[in-house]
């Protein structure tokens, strides 16, 4: 489904945060929004989400208007979310069992191992790691039906080593799973490495600086190495808007 965004405008206080964001998202794209800290890249995952709605301007999943909670639309929020009293199978199927979806556990249990969860199905979370943790609420957003991921930061509190394998493993996962996805990141490797196509935004108000193609790359780390002069020149602009 083809998510489009047109002219998002949001006060905070009186204080502009958004001024005039427009972009949209082809099905089965992976677009990253990179920019400075606090420039409003959450909030726009916010307002897609339906938790904001003072906002101004028009979203639309294919030529439909939608306002508010929307089905098209499941979040991954910074913090992991996991209920440590609830097994990781019952934790993956919290919204199938919201919303009496009895398949839901079947389809799940076919992904543990997918998402490097084998054997864990009863485990609590209190004993995975930081990355299976990760993968645990990934694979709970990623059960589902909705069209469209918005990943806030997944793996911004990993230590460096597990964060580039969960970003391995996600971009495996891409070859074999083509959902639309709105990532939200202030790591410039991140983007480059898993993005068919990233949205650099400006200080607040923040506005689209700056859009790269990446669609036609084919990724893989040494790739990542060898973008010296691509990364120095994301790093600049952002690098002119923390200092503006
Ligand atoms: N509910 C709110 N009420 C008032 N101001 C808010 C609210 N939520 C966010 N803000 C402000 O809006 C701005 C954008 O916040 P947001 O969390 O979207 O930024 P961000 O780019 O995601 O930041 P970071 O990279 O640090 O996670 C910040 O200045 C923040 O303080």
């Amino acid at each position: 489904m083809k998510l489009q965004v047109e002219k998002l405008n949001l006060e905070f206080s009186g204080k502009e945060i958004l001024h005039d964001i427009s972009f949209s998202i082809q099905e089965g794209e992976f677009v990253s929004i990179l920019g400075p800290s606090g420039c409003g890249k959450s909030t726009i995952l916010n307002i897609l989400a339906g938790l904001i709605e003072d906002y101004s301007g028009q979203l639309f999943v294919d030529d439909e208007r939608i306002k508010g909670v929307s089905s098209h639309f499941a979040y991954m929020p910074q913090n992991d979310l996991l209920l440590e009293w609830r097994t990781i199978l019952d934790n993956v199927c919290l919204y199938g069992e919201i919303n009496h979806d009895k398949s839901m556990k079947q389809r799940a249990l076919k992904e543990f191992e997918t998402f490097g969860l084998s054997g864990y199905e009863n485990a609590y979370p209190s004993s995975l790691s930081g990355g299976m943790r990760q993968r645990a609420a990934f694979l709970r957003t990623s059960l589902c039906k909705a069209d469209i991921l918005l990943l806030d930061e997944p793996f911004g509190a990993l230590d460096v080593i597990t964060r580039n394998d969960m970003q391995d493993w996600l971009l495996q996962l891409r070859k074999n799973y083509n959902r639309t996805t709105l990532l939200v990141t202030h790591d410039i490797d991140e983007a480059l490495y898993l993005s068919d196509r990233i949205l650099i935004l400006s200080n607040k108000p923040s506005r689209i600086l700056q859009e790269i193609d990446l669609s036609k790359e084919k990724k893989s780390r040494d790739w990542l190495f060898s973008q010296s002069v691509l990364k120095k020149q994301v790093y600049e602009l952002l690098k002119g808007e923390n200092h503006a």
